[in-house]
């Protein structure tokens, strides 16, 4: 497995930044593309490891799609032309791209099966399968369709009235991709909203969708009329680059066309609520997806608490934030995450063991972490454990150790964000 040294000496981060494209709507932008019969067109998409995942499974559908860069261009033959695909579709580390094509393929008239790495294999799927049984979907899979490979038969399918049991984007839209197939109304409600971004790629696609305090109407057999796509940068990306900024003394970095989804932004309410410097500018872009730029500086922090329906909102940004937390004065305390167990990594036990050898103070419980902070970090051998958001939390960690961090297995962080060691080097103005 590959290793390297982050040897940072503590030099301020100065300069600007455009993020690369959000995952999730990279992700969905392919996917509706997939499904609409004729041609959408993407720019700023990212070309990370998970999202070129879904564009294999959507060649091996028969669509045709070619990328130069951040720009693609698909040309597909819309679902009821798909071909089966001669070979498994192979979803690697995504698990977006896993649970959102089960919805996608139920209501699909092939025949295919779904399988990943070893990380995705031990993701739960029965989040996904169960309800799109109910709506009469034909899957098979290991230990009753809990996890993959999966095998699923494409067909009619019925709608459904769901109560969602977890705040997850992908199953709610792994159901409204197979609702847009069946036959009527299917109505999905969630405790605490997670992010729209299907719900809005579906409005840009020409569909009808209605979503009202937490509850979302699609009536199936919709037409998708394909359209151009450009995709806002990742937030979840640029919340490493934040979390730079705030802790390296001195620095002051400006985040260009960053994603503000309020469905994503909980980073920055933390940011607030920790006492962070930083503005935010809105774009005034005609777009479904809001966007703007960032500009943080420098400061000290406070702890702060973090749960409830705020978690949805920065799921992914936590190993980063309890990094924040490491050096803030005082008991930050994570509840209400425990969907942190069952990611790329459980994030939990990763937080706390991979922080703890640089020298936090972090008590991990079953839903979340207790930190105590200012803590002095100093040097360590860390794993990124196969996890990019790891992999990037000990990168950034290295920033303010007092002496080089070794970090194993930095390679999966060109999952999420391929250039981030670049953009970390220009920063420091290497
Ligand atoms: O729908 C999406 O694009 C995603 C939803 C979240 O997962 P859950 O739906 O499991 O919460 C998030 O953690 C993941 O990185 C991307
Ligand atoms: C959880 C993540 O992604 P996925 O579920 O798509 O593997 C992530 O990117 O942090």
């Amino acid at each position: 497995m590959d290793k390297m040294t982050l040897n940072y000496p503590q030099i301020p981060l100065r300069g600007t930044l455009a993020v690369p494209g959000d995952k999730s709507i990279s992700h969905r932008a392919v996917m509706f593309g997939g499904i609409a019969k004729g041609r959408t067109t993407v720019s700023g998409f990212l070309p990370g490891e998970d999202c070129l995942r879904t564009i294999e499974c959507f060649r091996l559908l028969g669509a045709d799609i070619s990328r130069n860069g951040t720009d693609l261009v698909i040309d597909s033959p819309g679902i009821d032309g798909w071909q089966e695909p001669a070979d498994v579709l192979y979803t690697g580390n995504s698990g977006t791209t896993t649970r959102l094509m089960v919805g996608i393929l139920a209501g699909s008239r092939v025949h295919s099966v779904l399988a990943g790495d070893e990380s995705i294999a031990r993701r739960p799927m029965k989040r996904v399968t169960g309800p799109l049984r109910e709506m009469g979907a034909d899957i098979r899979g290991r230990d009753g369709a809990q996890y993959t490979p999966l095998s699923i038969l494409g067909g009619p399918l019925r709608p459904i009235n769901y109560e969602m049991p977890v705040a997850s984007a992908q199953v709610k839209s792994a159901i409204l991709f197979a609702a847009m197939r069946a036959d009527g109304t299917s109505v999905i409600r969630e405790k605490e909203v997670s992010r729209d971004h299907t719900e809005r790629m579906m409005r840009n696609f020409g569909m009808e969708v209605h979503s009202e305090d937490g509850s979302i109407t699609l009536q199936g057999g919709q037409e998708l009329v394909p359209v151009h796509v450009d995709v806002p940068g990742d937030i979840s990306s640029a919340a490493f680059f934040l979390a730079a900024a705030a802790l390296v003394p001195d620095s002051e970095v400006v985040l260009e066309n960053v994603g503000l989804n309020p469905t994503r932004t909980g980073m920055i309410d933390v940011l607030e609520a920790m006492g962070a410097e930083f503005t935010v500018d809105m774009s005034d872009a005609d777009d479904s997806e809001l966007r703007g730029t960032v500009t943080i500086r420098s400061s000290s922090l406070k702890a702060t608490e973090i749960g409830g329906d705020l978690i949805p909102r920065l799921i992914d940004e936590i190993p980063v934030i309890a990094l924040l937390a490491t050096q803030a004065e005082g008991t930050t305390v994570i509840r209400d995450a425990e969907e942190l167990r069952v990611k790329e990594t459980d994030r939990i036990a990763a937080v706390a063991e991979e922080l703890g050898k640089l020298g936090a103070d972090i008590t991990p419980t079953e839903d979340g972490m207790i930190i105590n902070g200012p803590t002095k970090l100093s040097g360590a051998s860390l794993d990124s454990r196969g996890d990019h958001r790891i992999g990037m939390m000990a990168a950034v960690a290295a920033l303010v150790t007092d002496s080089p961090v070794e970090l194993k297995g930095p390679g999966c962080i060109a999952i999420s964000y391929p250039e981030f060691f670049g953009h970390l080097d220009s920063l420091r103005g290497e």
